[in-house]
This record gives structure tokens, C-alpha cells and sequence, in this order.
């Protein structure tokens, strides 16, 4: 059987930065608009497939694909064109980790030309797996989630404090999975982190958690999941989470077949 491997997308919109000041400076809560209903729209196309996309810098965003083809990237880069005033470009790479995908898609797109070159136009670089390829354990999805936040900070502490809170939990996990563990996290509301990390080798979660409280004082629990497709792994992982508030325990595993949906 083939080598579990991850499957990343990078999402760059073509031109965007002088794009934003053309022919003056946009009125900013006009580029928050475009840039959250452009994002609504790539994750629901990318969801469609099966796969998840971040939002991550909004400009830049990063999907997990496993599942979605040259054909189901193309329809992506259609609907933004024909939707919105700029296009995206977009770069495929796969890899037996996550951070390690990335990098090579980002070499690839940065290959083909500058984020602010305005002769490159919907690129579209590298290769999806081909099916034959895939396997059952692919994407592994770690779901983290704040103990009790509700009581501990939003019913407590002011909104800012509670924002800052989670943020500085995530900033913290974000870090040492990337750097101990080759994952990508990503902070997706509420007091919710999601981990894409590597399946071919193990993650320390039990670190991680440990590492985030003795910086933060803030306790996480985690729920990990893995599939065939970001999609199936991430539901394996909730349903793993809930697993963690029924039992009372901090890190719950789901290896069995993902649930549907
Ligand atoms: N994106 C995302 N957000 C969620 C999810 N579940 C909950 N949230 C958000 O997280 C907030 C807090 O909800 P919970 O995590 O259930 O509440 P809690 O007080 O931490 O309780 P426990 O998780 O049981 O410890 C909610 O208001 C939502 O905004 C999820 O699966 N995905």
C-alpha cells in the first residue's frame, strides 16, 4: 500500500496588493467584504470535493484537496473569475506531511511568477494524486477545542480578553505543531484550532497540549480523525472530540471508518 500523503492546494489571488489601491486606496470594508465572500465561495466549492479550506491570510488561502482533480481546480478558478474583479491562481503538491506540501506548492507558485506580477493570470501549477494513489489514511485532522469556554472566558471576561485569549492559544499550538510536529493549524471560530498534521508518522498531541497550557495557562482538548479526504477526516475528529467531553479525557482517537457526514 502506497505511503499515506497529504494533498495541498495554495490559493493566491493574482495581483491583489496593487489591485487594492487601483486607481486610489479601496475603501477597506469594501476589500473585508470581497475577501469573505470570496472565501465563502472557494470553501464551499472546495467542501464539494471533499476538502477543507483555511482562510488563513485571506490573499493566500490554503486547502487540503485530497479528492479534488485538475478538473474541480479549474472550476474554482472559473467561478472567481466570473464572480469577482480579480482571479486566483492555484498550486497543487502532495507530500507525506503537511508543512512539507506546502512548501513545495509555494515553490511552485513562486516559480511561475510573483504574487504582484500582473502578466501572471490563473496559474495553475502541480499535479493532483492520481486515485490509484489515495488511501483510507491520508488526512489526518486534529480538532482542538478550549476546556469549557464558554463559563471559563465568553460568560466571564470581556470579549476582547476572551478574543485574545483564544487567539494566544492558537498562536502558541500554531508554532509548536509546525515546528515539533511538520502541521498546519488553523484557528476556524469560536474556541476551535484545526490541525492538518502528517499521517505517516506520529504527532504529540499529549506535548502540544502540555506545551500550550504551561505558556498560556489555557487547557485544550483534541479529538483526531483520519480519512480518505480532509472532509472525512474532520468529522471522524469531532465526532472523537465529543468523545473527549463524554469520557472527560483530554485526547480521543477515531481510526475507525469516517463517518459520513
Ligand atoms: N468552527 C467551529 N466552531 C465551533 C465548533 N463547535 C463549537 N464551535 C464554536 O465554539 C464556541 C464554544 O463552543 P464549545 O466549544 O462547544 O463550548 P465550551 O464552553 O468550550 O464547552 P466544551 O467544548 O464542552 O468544553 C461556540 O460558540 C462556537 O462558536 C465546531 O465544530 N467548529
Amino acid at each position: 500500500m502506497s505511503t499515506p500523503t497529504i494533498q495541498v492546494t495554495l490559493v493566491q489571488l493574482d495581483n491583489y496588493g496593487p489591485w487594492t489601491v487601483t486607481p486610489e486606496p479601496r475603501r477597506e470594508t469594501d476589500l473585508q467584504s470581497l475577501q469573505a465572500r470570496l472565501f465563502a465561495d472557494v470553501s464551499r466549492q472546495v467542501g464539494t470535493g471533499g476538502g477543507y479550506v483555511f482562510h488563513s491570510r485571506f490573499d493566500n488561502m490554503i486547502a487540503v484537496t485530497n479528492g479534488l482533480d485538475d478538473e474541480d481546480h479549474t472550476a474554482i478558478q472559473r467561478t472567481v473569475r466570473n464572480q469577482y474583479p480579480v482571479t486566483v491562481s492555484l498550486s497543487v503538491a502532495a507530500s507525506d506531511t503537511p508543512a512539507a506540501a506546502l512548501e513545495l506548492a509555494s515553490e511552485r507558485l513562486q516559480r511561475v511568477g510573483s504574487a504582484q506580477d500582473s502578466n501572471r493570470e490563473e496559474a495553475l501549477v502541480g499535479d493532483p494524486l492520481d486515485d490509484e494513489a489515495r488511501t483510507a489514511e491520508d488526512v489526518t485532522v486534529a480538532h482542538f477545542d478550549v476546556d469549557d469556554f464558554t463559563s471559563r472566558y465568553t460568560d466571564r471576561v470581556d470579549a476582547f480578553d476572551a478574543h485574545m485569549s483564544v487567539t494566544t492559544a492558537y498562536a502558541t499550538l500554531m508554532r509548536y505543531l509546525y515546528r515539533e510536529c511538520d502541521a498546519l493549524s488553523f484557528f476556524v471560530g469560536g474556541d476551535n484550532i484545526v490541525s492538518i498534521c502528517p499521517s505517516a508518522e506520529p504527532t504529540n498531541y499529549q506535548g502540544a497540549i502540555q506545551h500550550v497550557t504551561a505558556e498560556t495557562g489555557i487547557e485544550l482538548k483534541v479529538g483526531i480523525g483520519r480519512g480518505r479526504t480532509a472532509h472525512e477526516a474532520g468529522m471522524s475528529a469531532k465526532h472523537a472530540l465529543e468523545e473527549c467531553r463524554t469520557n472527560g479525557t483530554r485526547i480521543e482517537r477515531d481510526l475507525a471508518t469516517a463517518h459520513g457526514d
